[in-house]
């Protein structure tokens, strides 16, 4: 089939625990108020213009599910087919996990808390058993039921690397074959996945990348052809001055 393959990337709204500045990978924090709100100026920008798509890809984390469902409802698709896998989970942040960022900025430096959250291949400690959200981590109703079915082996820490290693096969193998059919694709996720898609789909460099942040909320689209080379790279949607300070915090360390 030829024409526009279109497919639609939002990182999910602003979790409890990035509002409270605290490393959150694999931990299941909700959405903040301002993070519902976001989902919400991400799904009325979809509606502006227009998209509607025939089926969407997430996580098996609560945040992005929360986002995803208030577009699907806002944008009157309230029963689009979603797919979740774990592959497209935030980076595993290892031992970081729950560490307040400007405390550790304190402690170790502030370009070393920025080489653990955007260098390409800088490995956080690995979270072990005696890690205060070991259990919340691996207890998680859909990490169980997934290790019933699977002999994946799930990661105790990622850099972007590691996150490329398994976001990029499931692209290329389950999302894929999708988009040449033909079908609409939304994307929700988080932060190092979409980094992971963008340093792929557009031959990022390992250095390029570290400066690539992606702002909560903004959905932005890609546009491939036929044969899924890129027409059109990460095209935010919506107003720049907006974009501009979601990427700029998206950057920052922050407070406490
Ligand atoms: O804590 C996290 O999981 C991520 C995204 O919220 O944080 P950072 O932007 O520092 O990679």
């Amino acid at each position: 089939m030829t024409g526009r393959r279109i497919v639609v990337m939002a990182r999910h709204g602003e979790s409890e625990w990035s509002k409270n500045n605290v490393f959150c990978g694999w931990y299941d924090s909700l959405l903040s108020d301002r993070g519902m709100n976001e989902a919400l100026e991400c799904a009325e920008l979809l509606k502006q213009s227009n998209y509607t798509f025939d089926k969407a890809y997430t996580s098996l984390l609560t945040r992005a599910h929360q986002t995803l469902k208030i577009i699907t409802e806002h944008i009157g698709q309230p029963n689009l087919p979603v797919e979740e896998s774990w592959r497209l989970n935030e980076r595993h942040y290892g031992a970081l996990t729950g560490c307040n960022k400007a405390e550790l900025a304190e402690e170790y430096g502030e370009s070393q808390v920025q080489i653990w959250r955007r260098s390409f291949d800088v490995l956080p400690p690995v979270m072990d058993k005696s890690h205060a959200y070991y259990m919340s981590i691996w207890c998680h109703p859909k990490i169980v039921a997934h290790s019933y079915t699977s002999s994946e082996k799930f990661p105790s820490t990622e850099s972007l690397k590691e996150t490329m290693e398994r976001v990029i096969p499931y692209w290329d193998n389950f999302i894929v074959p999708h988009i040449k059919r033909g079908q609409r694709v939304l994307i929700v996720a988080h932060g190092t996945v979409l980094r992971s898609l963008i340093k792929y789909l557009d031959g990022v460099s390992d250095n390029d990348i570290c400066s690539i942040n992606i702002p909560s909320g903004i959905p932005f689209v890609y546009e491939f052809d036929d044969d899924m080379n890129v027409v059109s790279s990460k095209k935010f949607l919506g107003d720049k001055k907006r974009i501009e300070e979601g990427i700029a915090r998206a950057a920052s360390i922050g407070s406490h």
